[in-house]
């Protein structure tokens, strides 16, 4: 299967990669907010890739309003056009001050482009970045090339591979 993807390189995040690259992104966000003590009002996860690193930066910043939105671009690696699935609620939201909105990454920024135009004064986060998407998101902690493909691991699974020198 490796061998027919598109692109060149693969970075792997575990799920421990995944936990603390979260809270390092929490840690960055914690005190930046517009609200009293640099609070923020709500979180709202992209989904469905932003409600694993929303939900360790909701428990970090200790923020229990937590909504999604939905918002589907892509079957498998190929991209489509981004649609709105499932909004987040009307009166939470406004035009999105005080509101994190967290996805797990940004690639073209087509994804947060769409969401950013609903919700201009939302403040936008990913853990990983691509060049291309950079300008949409106003937090993130790596950045990686444009031509390397993120493997996340809830699309992983543990499997066997042949030994370097093969089998005997
Ligand atoms: O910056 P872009 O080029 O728009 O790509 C980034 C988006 O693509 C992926 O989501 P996807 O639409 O595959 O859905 P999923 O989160 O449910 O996997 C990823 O989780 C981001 O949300
Ligand atoms: O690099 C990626 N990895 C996983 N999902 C994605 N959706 C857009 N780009 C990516
Ligand atoms: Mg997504």
């Amino acid at each position: 299967m490796t061998d027919r993807l598109p692109h060149e390189k693969g970075f792997h995040v575990s799920w421990d990669q995944m936990h603390r690259d979260s809270r390092a992104l929490a840690w960055r966000l914690d005190g930046k907010g517009p609200g009293e003590g640099g609070t923020w009002r709500a979180i709202v996860a992209v989904t469905r890739g932003g409600m694993a690193p929303a939900m360790i930066v909701a428990r970090e910043l200790d923020i229990r309003i937590v909504d999604t939105i939905s918002v589907k671009s892509y079957n498998h690696q190929e991209r489509s056009e981004a649609v709105v699935l499932k909004s987040p609620d009307r009166e939470l939201m406004g035009d999105g001050e005080g509101v994190l909105i967290i996805d797990d990454l940004v690639d073209t920024g087509k994804t947060l482009e769409l969401v950013r135009k609903l919700y201009p004064k939302a403040h936008f986060a990913t853990v990983y970045a691509k060049p291309a998407g950079r300008e949409q998101v106003d937090t993130f902690i790596t950045e990686v090339s444009q031509d390397t493909w993120i493997f996340f691991p809830w699309d992983m699974a543990l499997q066997y591979v042949e030994p370097f020198r093969g089998s005997s």
